[in-house]
């Protein structure tokens, strides 16, 4: 597939979840840096860091993108011709998006363990690691049962409704304003996560403060299952997640809101979950307090932040 189009099927959501999207990513890379014919590094370098970008622009949140574009990007550093720089990229990209699919199912060994049989699950949106954990927990013979949101406007909750059914799991869909009547029956919260902050902030999307907040009255656990390209590098350098604000044809029909011009229609796709309110963040490595969210950054990510002195020119050896 041409850079483009992923580019394009990232940016209408054809391709999405913040895993999908990283491996969309890499491979998209990938295949571009297989197609150039460049005899220069000067040119390659110049076309491959364009088509980062071009990625990179499609959807600002799930940090999942920029990490796989940078871990992609950061492999040919040292390459002196363009053949070694995409045999490079090459085997990063591969190496990326195997190791990508290898979390998820850690992940769902790992998350299966917080999950006991009789469980009734509440989930939210559609998420790869949530579901590793649910699955898991189902094909050890572990009898639950699981609540899943609806997902206004995009209706991702198909997704997962489709996923648990074909699996066997007894499944309740709900509207998502229902979350606190059906919170006092789930004996446990499991979503994914598009971004991780420095201070164990949950970045997911929208309507999962709320749940997060409505499992935290109730006593009820909430666990966050993310792989460790989902904790944000730069968070340590105080830079913010930016939240997605998408159409709001997605929310109302464009024509009744031509009839409505004193009404706005927001329309943010993600929310931050504070860390006070996340039990545990289940990730590849291990499942972690949010607070340990800035070990996971400089053990895994530490890689983002040099990036980041090297782009300003701060030399990190001097640095006391
Ligand atoms: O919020 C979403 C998807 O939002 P959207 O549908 O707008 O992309 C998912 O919960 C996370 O991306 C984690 O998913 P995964 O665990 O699959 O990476």
């Amino acid at each position: 597939m041409l850079l483009n189009d992923t580019a394009d099927q990232i940016r209408s959501m054809e391709i999405r979840g913040a895993g999908r999207i990283a491996r969309a990513a890499a491979g998209a890379l990938r295949d571009y840096a297989a197609g150039r014919e460049d005899q220069e590094m000067s040119a390659f370098r110049r076309a491959m860091r364009e088509a980062a970008a071009v990625l990179l622009e499609t959807r600002p949140t799930a940090v999942s993108l920029p990490n796989a574009v940078q871990y992609v990007m950061r492999s040919f550093a040292e390459a002196s011709t363009p053949e070694e720089a995409k045999a490079a990229i090459r085997s990063a990209a591969d190496s990326f998006i195997l190791s990508s699919h290898h979390a998820v199912e850690w992940i769902g060994e790992i998350g299966a363990r917080h999950i006991s049989d009789g469980d009734r699950i509440l989930t939210h949106c559609n998420s790869e690691a949530a579901l590793a954990c649910i699955l898991t927990a189902h094909r050890q013979g572990k009898e639950i049962e699981v609540v899943a949101t609806e997902v206004r406007p995009r209706n991702q909750g198909l997704l997962t409704i489709r996923t648990l059914n074909d699996a066997g799991i007894r499944t309740e869909y709900i509207v998502d304003s229902a979350v606190r009547t059906f919170i006092n029956d789930a004996d446990l919260v499991i979503t994914g996560s598009d971004a991780i902050t420095v201070n164990g902030a949950v970045v997911n999307k929208i309507g999962t403060s709320q749940i997060a907040l409505a499992a935290h009255e109730a006593r009820t656990n909430m666990i966050v299952a993310a792989e460790t390209y989902k904790f944000a590098p730069r968070t340590i350098l105080g830079e913010r997640i930016a939240i997605e604000e998408r159409g709001a044809e997605e929310v109302l029909d464009p024509a009744i809101a031509a009839g409505l011009p004193n009404v706005t229609v927001r329309n943010p796709a993600f929310d931050v979950t504070p860390a006070s309110y996340v039990d545990l963040i289940v990730t590849e490595m291990g499942a972690i307090p949010p607070v340990m969210a800035c070990i996971i950054i400089r053990d895994h990510l530490g890689w983002g932040i040099e990036e980041f002195h090297k782009a300003f020119e701060i030399d990190s050896s001097t640095q006391e």
